[in-house]
């Protein structure tokens, strides 16, 4: 949004709190965009030094100043700078590959495969009610004017025909819309299947590159926008394609001249369409970028909430939604404004085919050439025509702008899934859980240029309990990320039990890795599912209680009102808690490999002792040993691992355990002496 600031003496300055002065140019008006809008209050410097709160008005309107009206006058005729969509909108809306009308039509003819008939029967009562409806307004007249001549049987077998067509259209009309309905609901379902399908089996990276509001954007908005394609434009178009043909047959037989002056108006109504439904479709376009940005930007926001509370950054929250906010309008404007022109030429033209009818028609029927019926049947079909030429080209701009919209929806449906969900794997029959980390080196996809780990020669025995500590930012959460192939190494090979892991099936091995992350997050159902989420086998309610006591979660989950059946989100149990659950979860699958990430760093000193003491019960259990690997800034709880691995820039330092890294003096050394001294 730009603010204009009206009739501004000579100034020079203008001073913002907390930013930089600004040099203004121009004396009388200052345009500022959203980004450099003031906020009250500020001064001015003037020419001769001295500084002045403002007198003018901050306008806050799209309307031009009075003294500019003639440039704006200039810049809103065809082709003036008024119209380019561009100011201010830094999107790339190139970035999905365009389609045409007719692949976007194909690719939804696909997507309702199995249920076409439902779009025949719809198009077959389209056509038998259009035609129905084009005929009426011959048979209309022709029972007028039979009973005016006197024709008793004229006038009486048109009424019966008119009654038959008012029926048959009726009916058909009904059929017509409920059929293409339906078929819409399922076009839009299975749109967001797909959509959501494809979107759920790419890589990590995948969503390291996309925004969450973005993709909710594409999956709502989107394909809603979608949903008209079939349940109104297309059906609409055939409908008045098929009433256009008729009402210019019609036209033709009565008088060819006087069909030939509505043809041509109907030629210029398609060429001004020519024009307007392009700039529609790049209007559309970045009307659904811009909309997906703003909810991206209030999906952040509202998620984040507390900090934002915390921080006090509500109003920043409100200026950055409204930046895109600011943005939709000046789209919205522009196109409201086309549209507006549009109705007006369609309008114009229609009252001068009347016009024109009426002249050419009452010389016409002066000169004996043509009947009054044929006049009144002629003027009747021109509206027909000029209606369905209006109507057509309107649903065709509406087709543009859903096609428009379809472009980044195909272009996620087309995005092929993960190797890792396309290949069949090995299958093992039993995890021993001995792992071996060879040459590996890797940077995020994201980040080319940074290597964040760098040469991993390491190997954990199967039943050993490794601890990885180092600085943060050290690279202990991406070896594990490595190890759960959530990211492919970009050299060197990974090791299960002897096998590559790009060999094994990683749906399979997942099944039996536990994985506690350093955030564990809750989904929005009961205690007990959260639990029992992603675990394959049969579960009773004895085994969630079991996972959760062995987790130290149990009493604390049966003092919650509902116990069990407590519904949870993310906010409603303390960090500790939903650790605690998560590492229920993680206990219940009975994995092989039992991997925590920071476990323990949210866990209040008592809860961490139990959880040693789960540690200590997985070293202990003979019958269910596993292999465990922590992940802990506390590194008192970590001391009873088997082996302590040290990271630093993406290398394994230290290697040891708990004593023989303390005698040697190194990293963890040093980190252990600064954590005893913070804890004395
Ligand atoms: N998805 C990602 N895309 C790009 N870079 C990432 C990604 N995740 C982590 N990094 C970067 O990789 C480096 C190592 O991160 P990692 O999370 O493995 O460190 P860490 O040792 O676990 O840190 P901490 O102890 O703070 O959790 C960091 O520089 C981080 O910025």
């Amino acid at each position: 949004m730009a603010i204009s600031l009206s009739n501004l003496p000579s100034l020079t300055t203008l001073r913002f709190p907390n930013r930089k002065p600004l040099s203004v140019h121009n004396p009388k008006t200052l345009i500022l965009t959203s980004k450099t809008k003031p906020q009250s209050p500020f001064s001015i410097t003037f020419q001769n030094g001295k500084r002045k709160r403002p007198r003018f008005k901050i306008r806050n309107s799209v309307l031009p100043e009075p003294e500019n009206w003639v440039r704006f006058g200039q810049s809103v005729l065809p082709g003036g700078s008024w119209w380019s969509l561009s100011e201010d909108n830094h999107v790339d809306i190139t970035a999905a590959k365009p389609i045409t009308v007719m692949v976007a039509l194909r690719r939804m003819w696909e997507l309702i495969a199995g249920d076409r008939w439902l779009v025949f029967v719809a198009f077959g009562s389209l056509v038998i009610a259009a035609l129905s409806e084009i005929s009426i307004p011959s048979v209309l007249a022709a029972s007028i004017f039979s009973a005016q001549s006197g024709e008793t049987m004229v006038f009486s077998r048109s009424s019966e025909l008119l009654v038959m067509l008012c029926f048959t259209s009726g009916i058909c009309s009904g059929l017509r819309s409920g059929c293409f309905g339906i078929a819409n609901m399922i076009l839009v379902k299975r749109l967001r299947e797909t959509l959501y399908s494809s979107i759920l089996f790419q890589d990590i990276s995948f969503f390291d590159r996309e925004a969450v509001g973005d993709l909710t954007s594409r999956l709502g908005a989107d394909c809603q926008q979608l949903s008209h394609v079939i349940g109104n434009n297309v059906h609409l178009i055939l409908r008045n394609a098929v009433q256009g043909t008729g009402a210019l047959i019609n036209l033709l037989t009565l008088s060819w001249p006087l069909a030939l002056s509505a043809l041509v108006i109907c030629f210029v109504l398609s060429t001004i369409f020519l024009f307007y439904g392009p700039y529609q479709k790049r209007a559309a376009k970045l009307t659904q970028e811009f909309t997906a940005g703003a909810n991206e930007v209030a999906q952040e926001t509202l998620s984040l909430m507390r900090t934002v509370q915390v921080y006090g950054t509500e109003r920043k929250e409100l200026g950055r939604y409204k930046q895109w906010l600011d943005r939709l309008a000046f789209i919205n404007i522009r196109e409201s404004v086309a549209y507006g022109l549009w109705n007006m030429s369609f309008n114009t033209l229609y009252r001068s085919t009347q016009v024109i009818a009426l002249l050419l028609g009452g010389m016409s029927i002066m000169s004996g050439h043509v009947s009054p019926e044929q006049l009144t049947k002629y003027i009747l079909y021109c509206e027909w025509l000029i209606y369905a030429t209006w109507r057509l080209t309107d649903n065709l701009s509406s087709l543009l702008q859903s096609v428009g919209a379809s472009e980044k929806v195909f272009q996620l449906i087309d995005l092929l899934p993960s190797d890792q969900f396309l290949s069949k794997g090995v299958k093992l029959q039993r995890v021993m859980g001995h792992i071996q980390f060879v040459n590996v080196s890797f940077h995020y996809p994201s980040r080319l240029t940074v290597p964040i780990l760098e040469d991993i020669n390491v190997s954990v025995r199967a039943n050993e309990v490794v601890a990885i500590v180092g600085p943060s930012g050290s690279g202990k959460s991406t070896i594990v990320n490595l190890l759960l192939r959530l990211y492919e190494p970009s050299s060197g090979q990974i090791f299960v039990d002897g096998f590559p892991l790009r060999e094994l099936d990683i749906g399979w091995l997942r099944e039996k890795v536990g994985f506690v992350g350093q955030e564990p997050h809750l989904f929005h159902m009961d205690i007990k599912s959260n639990i029992r989420y992603g675990c394959s086998r049969h579960i009773e309610q004895e085994d969630i209680e079991w996972a959760a006591k062995q987790a130290y979660a149990h009493e604390f989950i049966s003092s919650l009102p509902d116990g069990y059946d407590t519904l949870v989100d993310d906010n409603l149990l303390s960090g500790g808690q939903k650790q605690r659950i998560a590492i229920a979860r993680a206990i219940l699958r009975d994995p092989a490999i039992l991997i925590l990430d920071e476990a323990t760093s949210a866990l209040d000193s008592e809860s961490e002792h139990y959880v040693k003491g789960v540690l200590h019960a997985f070293r202990n259990d003979i019958k269910g040993k596993r292999t465990v690997i922590v992940i802990a800034h506390r590194l008192s709880t970590i001391k009873a691992a088997d082996r302590i691995m040290v990271l630093d820039g993406g290398r394994v330092i230290e290697m040891g355990d708990h004593t023989e890294l303390l005698l040697k003096g190194g990293l963890y050394a040093q980190l252990f002496k600064v954590q005893a001294a913070v804890l004395a």
